[in-house]
């Protein structure tokens, strides 16, 4: 469980891009974590991460402080940060250097992940491509089984297949007592994944919430015409009629889609603020 309270930090005292950022993430649960170029996502899990260091507030994981850097909390986090360095070594050396920090690191998982991701496991790490580097850090983080895995951008330089691989990876790691973050650009990529979204901009939250309350919320449909009273979150234009994200007043079941929900909750974010403040909606 990740308990964020009244976060501020800033790269300079001067200039904050936190200010008392508040939220609490359960176990159990898949976070996509979204937002524009420079909103402060990497920002975010590198002070969950602990490489960053809050100037008011705390962040506490399982009731541990990162920014303490106790071994005993490290052995339960593993943060894949959106560049990736990898030493001049062998996966085997690597394996046999780096495992032993992390007490639930289960081998055979490792060389399996590493076999679905098409990576050889006989390979020199800094002889592998970005792809094939970035498949390994995430073979290497999932076996080391910790209680939480923030990745930043994990699916960035993933061919097709290998991102319907990760997705299913991530699929079959997760259990009640894990928690995961992922912070995206490539919503698609998470679509069916996620089950809690956050939204970020400027370092303010916009949104919090799980795929279940969005579609509780808001309906996702395309329509010839958009009724006069509705409240519309985004709209675009496609082949098929107006694509539209408005609030689902009659209970509607619609799917999600990311990408226009992200739009509309940048673009109208006071909108979007008071749908998701009202406590009920209508049943059809
Ligand atoms: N080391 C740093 N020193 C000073 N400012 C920084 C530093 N790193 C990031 N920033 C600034 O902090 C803000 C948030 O950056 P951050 O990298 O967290 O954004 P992001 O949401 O991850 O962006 P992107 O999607 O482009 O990766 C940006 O305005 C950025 O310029």
């Amino acid at each position: 469980m990740i308990e964020i309270e009244n976060l501020s930090f800033g790269y300079s005292r001067k200039k904050l891009l936190y200010k008392n950022l508040n939220l609490s993430l359960k176990s159990g649960g898949v976070y996509g974590l979204l937002g524009k170029n420079g909103a402060g996502k990497s920002t975010l899990l590198k002070n969950m991460a602990g490489t960053l260091f809050p100037v008011n507030g705390s962040i506490t994981i399982n009731g541990r402080h990162p920014y303490k850097r106790q071994p005993s909390f490290l052995e339960t986090i593993y943060y894949i940060a959106e560049d990736v360095y990898v030493p001049p070594l062998t996966i085997k050396k690597y394996q046999n250097l780096f495992a032993p920090f992390y007490p639930k690191f289960n081998i055979d998982s490792f060389y399996q992940y590493l076999r679905e991701l098409e990576v050889d496991a006989d390979s020199k790490l800094n002889r592998l491509s970005f792809g094939q580097q970035k498949k390994f850090v995430i073979a290497f983080a999932l076996a080391c089984n910790t209680d939480v895995i923030l990745m930043d951008e994990p699916t960035n330089g993933l061919d097709i297949p290998s991102k319907s691989q990760f997705r299913k990876l991530i699929a079959s790691v997760m259990n009640e007592d894990r928690l995961i973050m992922i912070s995206t650009h490539q919503v698609r990529d998470l679509e069916n994944m996620i089950d809690n979204i956050i939204i970020v901009d400027s370092g303010n939250l916009l949104l919090h919430a799980s795929v279940g309350n969005i579609t509780d919320k808001l309906c996702f449909k395309t329509v010839t015409e958009i009724p006069e009273s509705a409240r519309v979150l985004y709209k675009e234009r496609t082949l098929q009629g107006n694509a539209v994200v408005m609030e689902n007043t009659l209970g509607e079941d619609s799917k999600l889609n990311l990408e226009f929900l992200f739009n509309g909750i940048v673009e109208n974010p006071e909108m979007a603020k008071q749908i998701f403040s009202t406590t009920q909606t209508l049943s059809a």
